[in-house]
This record gives structure tokens, sequence and C-alpha cells, in this order.
């Protein structure tokens, strides 16, 4: 024998309530939902009718009563008794587009709030009006009702501990949060709360009005004022709105909110599944007409259509940033100011993009700041640091040797340079290692460095002891005495081994096989064409050899923001020392 499923509705309602809901607020958005899908439904048949929803408070009791189509004694029965039944789907099951609700649990949210709903209504197919009163314990009864006109009123009384919700100012400030946008007249005690239409429709208002209109909504739900308004429309998701572009930049990893309203009516100010990830800079405002909710009807439900719809808002975002390249350049500077993080992250995947950063974004170079496209223009291949400190120490030098050099170690630029030959295919592109600068240094004459040979040897003996190797070049600018040289390999060899000097014996010998015997050790670079290298190396003392090259190795490091390992600390300090030392020995004592 089939026997029916036993429903408790308490457990239902503690489900509801703990696990679908955030917050008890919820029944009145769907309360007013119901009465809107009520409207919506007597409007199918009658155009012409009444499309009326009125709120009442007084003390604990809320009533909502709505000029819908209202309900027969079988209807009720069957529909508001039915937890699960919905009058709102099709045959097949599947939601009508044209109504809000869809699932059949909508009103159980009542009991949230309240221990019993009243229920009075009337159906527009002229059969007698009822009352329905269902109580939180699952039980109902029904009975005969007096009621004039078609529609349906809904009264709760606050259960003890849920008054809050049924404050007059609040329920005021909810219905007017769910329901402003609503195309009905939506009145709570007596006044209009809904009526003026979205602030993005396309209608006859004054010119500059619109916009007036939107600067002024963005600051009322948003709280900031726009650096821009762009007009969103998506057919297939029955979605218009608009999207804020942020006047202050915002933090890519940070998913901004936006206010969705499905049907006119609030599902969420905290959407964040409908922008693609790059867009953080913009905060949207939409209706939409197809887009699913999920159960809670608080956020969107995920899925081909979302996606879709998602590119699509995203493409209006594009098309927005690449006609301010057409139409107004100076606003786009503006934009790109605030915003570059984020369009430089949407360059790594968007060749668009990647010209709008190549044409309009300026990047530090060593001879000045200047865009990509100005750079390709003067200088033709694009030569850039991997990182700051890479450029910090090489940008002098290099723009002395008649080398432009870009600083790719801002987040995102040598990426973004990278990927420059996408653009171009002939752009050469490429990365300036130390040792490329060295093949710009001249040799010292054969008899120069033959001379200057023991020196080198006393020199080189110095440098030993931190792993470096010590070259005699002559280079511009003959002011800077020397430079301090570590192409990629040496710096990861560099890092090993003083990682290997820290750890234990067993990750050490781990290490070890990675230590590979440098030819390619770091470069102490002397400088032939400084007067103070010359002197330098006419000494002949080797005390002397090493106090001075130390010296001009440590200054070396420090002017090429190299890091200090404690060997170089060590000798710095030792090598100060010796100078104050040598200072002191020929210094004349005061006589006294
Ligand atoms: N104000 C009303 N006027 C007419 N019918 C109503 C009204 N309120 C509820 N109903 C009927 O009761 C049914 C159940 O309502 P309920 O709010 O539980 O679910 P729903 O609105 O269909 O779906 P959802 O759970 O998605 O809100 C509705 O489908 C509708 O037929």
């Amino acid at each position: 024998m089939n026997r029916t499923f036993q429903v408790d509705l308490r457990g239902v309602v503690d489900l509801l309530s703990h696990h679908l809901y955030s917050s008890p607020r919820v029944y009145l958005r769907e309360l007013m939902q119901n009465a809107v899908d009520a409207v919506t439904a007597r409007r199918a048949a009658d155009e012409a009718a009444p499309a009326e929803i009125a709120v009442g408070v007084t003390g604990r009791t809320l009533t909502i009563t709505d000029s819908g189509i209202g309900l027969t004694e079988e209807q009720v029965h069957e529909l508001l008794a039915t937890i699960g039944r919905s009058s709102k789907r099709d045959q097949l099951g599947f939601a009508r587009h044209e109504f809000l609700g869809q699932f059949g649990i909508g009103l159980l949210s009542a009991f949230l709030v309240a221990d019993e709903v009243r229920v009075l209504t009337r159906s527009l197919d002229g059969s007698a009006a009822v009352e329905w009163i269902g109580r939180a314990d699952g039980t109902y009864r029904i009975g005969p009702a007096e009621r004039e006109v078609p529609g349906t009123t809904v009264e709760l009384t606050a259960r003890e501990g849920a008054e809050q919700w049924f404050a007059e100012e609040t329920v005021t400030e909810l219905c007017a949060l769910f329901g402003s946008l609503l195309p009905f007249t939506v009145t709570v005690q007596g006044k209009a709360i809904s009526g003026a239409g979205t602030p993005w429709r396309k209608d006859d208002r004054a010119p500059g009005q619109r916009m007036a209109d939107l600067v002024g909504h963005a600051q009322d739900v948003l709280g900031f004022t726009p650096f821009d308004v762009i007009d969103l429309n998506v057919p297939e998701a029955g979605l218009t709105g608009v999207a804020y572009v942020l006047p202050f930049p915002a933090n890519p990893a940070e998913h901004a909110g936006h206010r969705v309203y499905l049907k006119r009516m609030l599902l969420t100010e905290s959407a964040d599944s409908l922008l693609p990830g790059w867009a953080f800079f913009a905060r949207c405002v939409v209706d939409a007409g197809e887009l699913r909710p999920t159960a809670s009807r608080e956020a969107l439900y995920s899925d081909g259509l979302l996606d879709s719809t998602r590119e699509a808002l995203g493409e209006h975002l594009r098309g927005w940033l690449v006609g301010l390249t057409r139409t107004d350049p100076a606003r786009l500077s503006r934009f790109l100011e605030i915003h570059h993080l984020g369009v430089k992250a949407l360059a790594l995947h968007d060749e668009e993009m990647l010209r709008l950063v190549e044409q309009w974004m300026p990047m530090e170079t060593n001879v000045g700041r200047m865009t990509l496209a100005d750079f390709r223009s003067r200088h033709g291949d694009v030569r850039y640091t991997l990182t700051t400190d890479d450029f910090r120490q090489m940008a002098a030098v290099a723009a002395a040797q008649g080398l432009a050099v870009v600083n790719g170690g801002y987040t995102y630029d040598s990426e973004i340079i990278a990927r420059l030959p996408l653009i171009d295919p002939a752009q050469s592109v490429r990365r300036l290692e130390p040792t490329d600068l060295m093949t710009r240094f001249d040799s010292v004459p054969p008899t120069t460095e033959l001379e200057l040979r023991p020196f080198l040897v006393a020199a080189q003996r110095s440098m030993d002891q931190l792993g470096c190797e010590v070259v005699l070049r002559s280079f511009e600018p003959a002011s800077l005495p020397v430079l301090y040289l570590v192409d990629r390999s040496a710096a990861f060899q560099a890092e090993l081994r003083s990682t290997k000097d820290r750890v234990d014996e067993l990750w050490a010998g781990v290490l070890a096989a990675f230590d590979k015997p440098a030819d390619d050790r770091p470069q102490l670079v002397l400088n032939h064409r400084n007067a103070l290298v010359r002197r330098v190396c006419s000494t002949r003392e080797p005390e002397k050899v090493a106090l001075a090259v130390e010296s001009l190795y440590g200054q070396a490091l420090l002017l090429g923001y190299h890091p200090i390992r404690p060997a170089d600390a060590a000798l710095l300090n030792r090598s100060f020392l010796g100078l104050l030392e040598g200072l002191l020995d020929r210094a004349v004592p005061l006589e006294d």
C-alpha cells in the first residue's frame, strides 16, 4: 500500500531559517514576491487590471494586500497547504519565466517571524472568498470570508522575539530595498515606495538628467561618485542596467559585490559572479528577467546563461575602454592612473587590452617615462629587466652605453613586454642581462693589462673568499669606479650556496647536487676610465690593494642595491675600519 510522506513543519522552518535564508527579513521579500506574481498573473489576462500592493503595520501585526489573481478554495488546499507546490511552474515542472517564484516554499518564510499566517483571498474567477489560517505546528484551517474584490491579503502577527521585523521603519526600509524598482504601485502605510522606474531607463528626461540620476543612484546605493557610467544590455538574459566605474583603485583579489534585481525585485546587493574577474574596476546594478536565483533567492544560480551573460558584460566594459581611446584620451589616462593594475592584468589575456597598455600606459625606462609604443618607435628593440633591482643596478650604466632599457619589475610589466610580439610579430623583445653590459665595455690595452698583472692577482686573491671575479674594463660613465655584475645563473648559485650553509646536513647534501663549480661567478668590474681606480691600480702593496678592492666591492654592492650577505657585511665593516685607520695614521695629531 502506498503511503504519503508526513512533513514536520517545524523541522522545515528550522531548516529554512538556519540553512537557507541569511536573515528573517526575507519573509517580507517572499510575501511581496507572491503579491507581485499574483498581480502579474491577473495582468496577463487583463492588461488594465489594477496593479497595487499595499503593506500596513499596526503594532505587532503586518498585512500585505494585493490586487492579484486570488485563489479558490480548492487552490488554497492545493497550493498554500502543500509544501513544494507552486502555480508558477509549467506542466513539465519548469519555472515559468514571467514569475518570480518557482519552488513553492516562499510562504513558509512567514513562519520565521510568526506562529500563524492568515490568508484572506478571493479568486478572479468569481468564486467565494476564503480564509486560510496556517500554523507553525503544521496544522491549518479554512473557512468562508468576506471580500468584495479579487485579490489576497496575508496577515501575520509577530512571534515573541521577532517584533523588530514588524517595526514600521524597518518594514518601510526593507520594502523599499526589495521593491523600489517594481513596475507596480507599492505602498507602505499608504506611502508609495516604488514607481520611478529604473534609473537607467531610456526615456524623455532632459539631456543630462539621466546621467545626473545615475550618478545620484550610485551615490545612494553604492556610496561613491562614479568615474564613469556604462550602459549594459544583454537581451538573452533580459538584462539591462549600468556598470559604475570605481573612482578609486580596487583590490583585484577582492570580488566586488554587484546589485542584482530579478524582474525588478532585489535579489542581492553582493553578487560576485556577474562580471569576469578582470573587471574589478566596475560595480554593476542590473535587472535581469531571465537569470535564475538559487533557492534562497539571495544569489545567482550558476548556469550556462550566467556564463554567457558574464562574457557579454565583459565585452561591454572592454568596448567602453576601447571607445575611450578614440574619443577621450585624457579621460583614458586618468582611468589608467587609477586602475592600472586591473588593466595590466587584463592585457595578459587579451590582445586588445595589450594594445591599450602599449599605446597609453607609461612605463619606467632609463631614458625617461614613456609608453611602450613611444619606446618602440624611438629605440626599436625592447630591452627590459625582470626586476626593479636589476633595473636599478643596470639603468645608468646601460644608458651610458647607449642602451635603452624598460623596467619590467613592476607588477605584470615584464609579462606584458614579453607579449609585445603578439601585436607585432617583427618586434624583438630581450631581457637585459648584466653580461650583456660586459660585451659593451672596452678592454684595456694588452700592455696596460700586463703592467697591472701583479695588482690584478692581488685583487683577485682578496676577492676569492667571496666567490667573485675581478675584471678590468673601460666604460662610461667615467665617474663610476666599479660595477658588480651578477647574471641569472650566478645569482642562483649564490643563493644556493648561502642556503646550503644554513640548512642541516641532509638537505645540504641534496642542494650540493645542484651546486656547479662556477665559471659564471659574479664579476667586480673595475673601470679603468675612472681616476680613482687608476690610482688604486698603481698600488703595489698587497695589503693596500686588498683594502682598496674590498672597499670598492662594498661600494658596488650598495650602489647596485645588491643583497648584503653576512660575509659581505663583515667585509664592509673591515674595510671601513681599515680605511679609517689609514686615514688616522696619516693625520697630524693636535698639538697640546
Ligand atoms: N498573494 C498570493 N496571491 C495568489 N496566490 C498566492 C499568493 N501567495 C501565494 N500564492 C500561491 O501559493 C503558492 C505557493 O507560494 P510560495 O510562496 O510558497 O511559493 P512560490 O511563490 O510558488 O515559489 P517560491 O518558493 O519560489 O517563492 C504560489 O505558487 C501561489 O500559487
